[in-house]
């Protein structure tokens, strides 16, 4: 068995990490570690999670993560690279924070308005490479693994196919995307989420100033080979999780609606969490719920020559803890999908 434990065990994608290594037949739950909540039963903070009732929540030091082959940080940003540096270099380190996503420092100081830590291998195993290949490649063995934004695995495993095919214009890319309250963690102030956010739409950071821009950016840019710009408008939905994304490309010349349908066709057939329904069906974030699937669609906007692509995942599950346990199988060297459910909740 491999030891884990879970710094940020408190919080949303603590919670579900722990979810989701409770049912991972290789993995023993080590210890779990918190912030301002130090000392309290799991039970009373995460109730849906029995068999961890009564364990306590321990402080987020380097000797209490150090001693664990797998090291998963589900802390705010900027916390990581400090704690990273004190832990051994064959540890296992995955992190859900955004410190070690981007490429480009200079991206990095703008969005995020603090030095840039560094850059881990990105952990979308699904996106296709310019070079060929997928992102899992630079994943199976990896010690260090910086687990993507929710917004930028649902906008890149939307768009990635059309951009690897060469069916699409680099420079007018517009994404409008919802999502559930509970991608904004559990600091979200509850007078927000109940006066306001249940029972409205409300758009937020609006004016090309989400900080998921840059990585949008960045992951369409690996799959094109040439740099994409992106217009993204990411909108609050009165919903506790999921992310719908609609994206739209305006199609190079010549391109016919069959050959898009082939592109993305193609890119899925084999994965295996990337699901593209059938032609008419339209993703939607109840299917998803719960699951480490994508739901993707695509359609063609003859009058005007565009490309609309949608994807749904559930944000705290393949937008951020399925997508770690995902990479820990694969920088294990373990089949990619243990202990990740490919079926969802419904109603
Ligand atoms: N929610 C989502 O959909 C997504 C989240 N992420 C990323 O995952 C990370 C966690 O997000 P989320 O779970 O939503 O956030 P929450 O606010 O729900 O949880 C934050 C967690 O971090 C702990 N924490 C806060 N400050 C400290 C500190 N100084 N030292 C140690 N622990 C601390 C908190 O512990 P305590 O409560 O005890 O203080 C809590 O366990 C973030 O980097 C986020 O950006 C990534 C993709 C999607
Ligand atoms: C609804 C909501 O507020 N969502 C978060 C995105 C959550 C996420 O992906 O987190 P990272 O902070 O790790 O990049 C936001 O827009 O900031």
């Amino acid at each position: 068995m491999t030891s884990v434990v879970v710094a940020g065990a408190s919080g949303y994608a603590g919670g579900e990490l722990l979810r989701l290594l409770l049912g991972h037949p290789r993995i023993e739950i080590g210890a779990l570690c918190a912030g301002a909540q130090v000392g309290a039963r799991l039970g009373d903070v995460h109730p849906h999670l029995s068999p961890l009732a009564d364990r306590i929540l321990e402080p987020t030091r380097p000797e209490v993560l150090a001693g664990h082959d797998v090291v998963l940080l589900a802390l705010p940003h900027g916390a990581s690279a400090e704690l990273t540096a004190a832990l051994p270099a064959d540890a296992v380190v995955v992190d859900c924070g955004a410190d070690f996503r981007l490429t480009d420092a200079r991206a990095w100081a703008e969005f995020y308005d603090s030095p840039h830590a560094g850059t881990w291998p990105y952990g979308l195993p699904e996106l296709p490479l310019a070079t060929g290949g997928r992102g899992r490649d630079a994943l199976r063995g990896a010690r260090r693994v910086a687990v993507p934004g929710c917004y930028p695995t649902a906008v890149g495993l939307a768009l990635a196919p059309g951009f690897s095919a060469g069916l699409l214009e680099p420079t007018d890319v517009v994404v409008v995307a919802a999502s559930g309250t509970s991608g904004a963690g559990k600091g979200l102030q509850a007078h927000l989420l109940g006066a306001e956010v249940m029972g409205s739409l409300s758009p937020y950071a609006v004016g090309g100033v989400h900080r998921h821009t840059p990585e949008i950016e960045q992951n369409l840019t690996v799959a094109a080979g040439e740099p994409v710009a992106v217009s993204f408008t990411p909108t609050l939905a009165p919903m506790a999780r999921g992310i719908l994304a609609t994206a739209t490309a305006r199609l190079r010349p010549g391109v016919a609606a069959s050959t898009v349908r082939d592109a993305w066709e193609r890119t899925y057939a084999d994965e295996p969490f990337v699901h593209l329904l059938r032609e008419g069906r339209w993703p939607r974030t109840a299917d998803v719920l719960g699951s480490n699937l994508v739901h993707v669609q695509v359609a063609v906007d003859e009058r005007l020559g565009r490309v609309v692509a949608v994807a749904a995942i559930d944000n705290l599950t393949k937008g951020t803890a399925g997508a770690a346990v995902q990479c820990l199988n694969l920088a294990l060297g373990l089949d990619e999908t243990l202990g990740l459910p490919r079926t969802g909740v419904a109603p």
